[in-house]
């Protein structure tokens, strides 16, 4: 399982005032997706991307675009957000009653369908959704910032999960770093979202930080 590790730069660290290029250098460092953070200064307590931001990003995405919605509610934006050209939509389990619903908008659309779940989440709606959903997000930290620690009890939430749904493709998004990624993917994470761990060095730093990452999760050169 280590040889499929994802590692996913999250462009939230990058320089805002040049995400195309940032989405670029990343791309050239080696990196196979990039995931795009959308806050909405209510369900969490920052403001980030429209869907005319990451209408712009999509050319400058040449892999995997991965959209982690943190809005409540989500059902009214969401045309416009898969509009945008996502190829994955994470929406979370907390942001309103009617996730199914949501999920299922998102794959008619023709978009992958990822559910994210909070650190204080409990894990049991997952039986209900798992057939629903193309990817499980897991936070390793409270939405709404980078640079924060990994919760510890995140681990041992993959590994139940991971029991729960062997085939299921689990992100940890938050906190990731060279030190933890071992840990988190023996849990049973498969894509490492990582913002902080990417960009500190700045752009000749990030093929060198990709490949460390890499390397510590097990999963090889890449
Ligand atoms: O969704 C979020 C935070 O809410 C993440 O995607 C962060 O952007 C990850 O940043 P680091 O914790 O890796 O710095
Ligand atoms: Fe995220």
């Amino acid at each position: 399982m280590t040889a499929s590790v994802i590692i996913a730069p999250s462009i939230l660290a990058g320089d805002f005032a040049a995400l195309g290029a940032e989405c670029r250098a990343l791309a050239q460092a080696g990196a196979e997706w990039i995931h795009v953070d959308v806050m909405d200064g209510h369900f969490v307590p920052n403001l980030t991307f429209g869907p005319p931001m990451v209408k712009a990003l999509r050319p400058h995405v040449a892999g995997r675009l991965d959209l982690h919605l943190m809005i409540a509610p989500v059902d009214p934006l969401l045309p416009a957000f898969l509009e945008a050209g996502p190829d994955s939509v994470t929406v979370h389990l907390e942001a309103g009653p009617h996730v199914h619903r949501t999920l299922r908008a998102i794959r008619e659309a023709g978009r992958q369908a990822g559910l994210a779940i909070n650190p204080g989440t409990d894990i049991g709606a997952l039986r209900w959704l798992k057939d629903e959903i193309d990817l499980l997000c897991v936070m390793g930290v409270s939405p709404g910032f980078g640079g924060q620690t990994l919760i510890p009890a995140t681990i041992a939430k993959i590994r139940a999960l991971r029991e729960m749904a062997p085939d299921l493709p689990i992100e940890v998004d938050g906190g990731v770093t060279a030190q933890n990624a071992r840990a988190l993917v023996e849990a049973g994470a498969t894509v490492l979202v990582a913002g902080s761990a990417i960009f500190r060095g700045g752009p000749e730093a990030y093929g060198p930080n990709l490949r460390a990452l890499q390397a510590a999760a097990g999963g090889g050169p890449g």
